[in-house]
C-alpha cells in the first residue's frame, strides 16, 4: 500500500518560559492511502502536538512529516481537520451551506462549489438543513456539518482530533458509522485521535498506541475485523474484545495507587486548562480575521 502519510523520527520540544518541554520523541509510522488509523495515548502524552506537526501548524524540532512523498513545510493544501469542539469550528453567522462552502471559496467557481456542498451534505444526511444556522442544529448535526465541510474539500488526508467526544453516546455511534461509510465509499485516508479505546478498535484498520509523555509509538496493531462493522455484533465479537483488552493493557489502564491516579488527573487538568485558554485566544484571533475576510 502506498504511504499517504509518513512520519519519520518525529520529535518536538516546546520552549516555554519555565523551561523546555519535550512533548513527542522518535515517533515513526506511516498511513497508507485509504487507511483509517486511530491514535490512542494517555492524556497529555502529545497527541495534539502530533496533529499540529502533521497539519504543518508547528514545525517539529526533529524528524519529518511527508504527505504523498512531499515534506510538510506549512499547512498542506490537501488536508482537512475536524476538531472535537464543533461549536467553535463552525461560523455561527454563516448558514450550513456557507459554512461548508467556505474553504472552497478561493479554489472553485460558484457552480462547482454549490455541487460539492450539496453532495457533501447528502453524504452526511443534512441536505434539508442547508439554509439553517449552526445554532439551530443539535450537537451531532453540527459535527456532521463540520465533517461535510472537511469532505467537500476532498482532502488527501483527513485529520480528526477527538471528533466525537462532545456528543451523546447514541450520536457518537451514528457518527462513527457515518465516518466508516464515507471512508469506505470515498476511499478517504483518515487519522483519528481518540481517548476511547473501544472507538479506536471499532473505527480503525490499525491502532497506534502511544506511550506517556514524551510520546513514542508503543504498538502498531492491525485490527483484524471485517471492514463492515456493526455497533452491537462487532463490539461483542471475540476479536474485538481481545484487541480492546490488548490496547488497555498497553495503556496500562487502571495502573497505580488511587492517590497517584488522582494526582495525575489533577496535573492533567491544570495543564489542559492552561492550553485550552491559549487555544481559545488563538481561535478568537483567527475567527476575527475570518470574519473580517467574509464577504
Ligand atoms: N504550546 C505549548 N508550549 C509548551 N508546552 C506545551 C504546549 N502545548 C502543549 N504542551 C505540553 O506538551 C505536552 C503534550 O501536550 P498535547 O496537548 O500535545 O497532549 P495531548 O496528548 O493531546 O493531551 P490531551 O490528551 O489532554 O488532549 C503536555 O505536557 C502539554 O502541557
Amino acid at each position: 500500500m502506498t504511504a499517504m502519510l509518513s512520519v519519520a523520527d518525529l520529535g518536538h520540544t516546546y520552549q516555554a518560559k519555565d523551561g523546555a518541554h519535550t512533548a513527542i520523541s522518535d515517533l515513526s509510522f506511516t498511513v497508507g492511502a485509504g487507511e483509517l488509523v486511530c491514535v490512542v495515548g494517555p492524556s497529555g502524552c502529545g497527541k495534539s502536538t502530533l496533529l499540529r506537526t502533521i497539519s504543518g501548524l508547528i514545525r517539529p524540532t526533529r524528524g519529518e512529516v511527508s504527505l504523498h512523498g512531499d515534506a510538510v513545510r506549512g499547512v498542506p493544501d490537501d488536508l482537512a481537520v475536524v476538531f472535537q469542539d464543533y461549536s467553535r469550528s463552525l461560523f455561527p453567522w454563516l448558514s450550513v451551506q456557507k459554512n461548508v462552502e467556505f474553504p472552497l471559496r478561493r479554489s472553485l467557481g460558484r457552480a462547482e462549489r454549490r455541487a460539492r456542498v450539496a453532495e457533501a451534505l447528502e453524504w452526511v444526511g443534512l441536505s434539508g438543513a442547508a439554509r439553517k444556522y449552526p445554532w439551530q442544529l443539535s450537537g451531532g448535526m453540527q459535527q456532521r456539518v463540520a465533517i461535510a465541510r472537511a469532505l467537500a474539500y476532498r482532502p488527501a488526508l483527513l485529520l480528526m482530533d477527538e471528533p466525537f467526544a462532545s456528543v451523546d453516546a447514541q450520536t457518537r455511534f451514528e457518527l462513527e458509522d457515518l465516518l466508516l461509510r464515507v471512508k469506505r465509499e470515498h476511499d478517504t485516508t483518515v487519522l483519528v485521535v481518540t481517548h476511547d479505546i473501544d472507538e479506536s478498535v471499532y473505527l480503525g484498520d490499525r491502532v497506534l498506541v502511544l506511550s506517556g509523555s514524551p510520546a513514542s509509538v508503543v504498538a502498531d496493531l492491525r485490527v483484524d475485523l471485517p471492514a463492515e462493522r456493526d455497533q452491537i455484533a462487532t463490539r461483542e465479537s471475540e476479536a474485538f474484545v481481545a484487541l480492546r483488552g490488548e490496547v488497555a493493557r498497553l495503556l496500562n489502564v487502571g495502573a497505580g495507587s488511587p492517590e497517584r491516579r488522582a494526582r495525575r488527573r489533577a496535573d492533567e487538568h491544570s495543564a489542559a486548562a492552561k492550553w485550552a485558554e491559549a487555544e481559545r485566544a488563538e481561535v478568537s484571533r483567527v475567527e476575527a480575521q475570518d470574519r473580517a475576510a467574509t464577504p
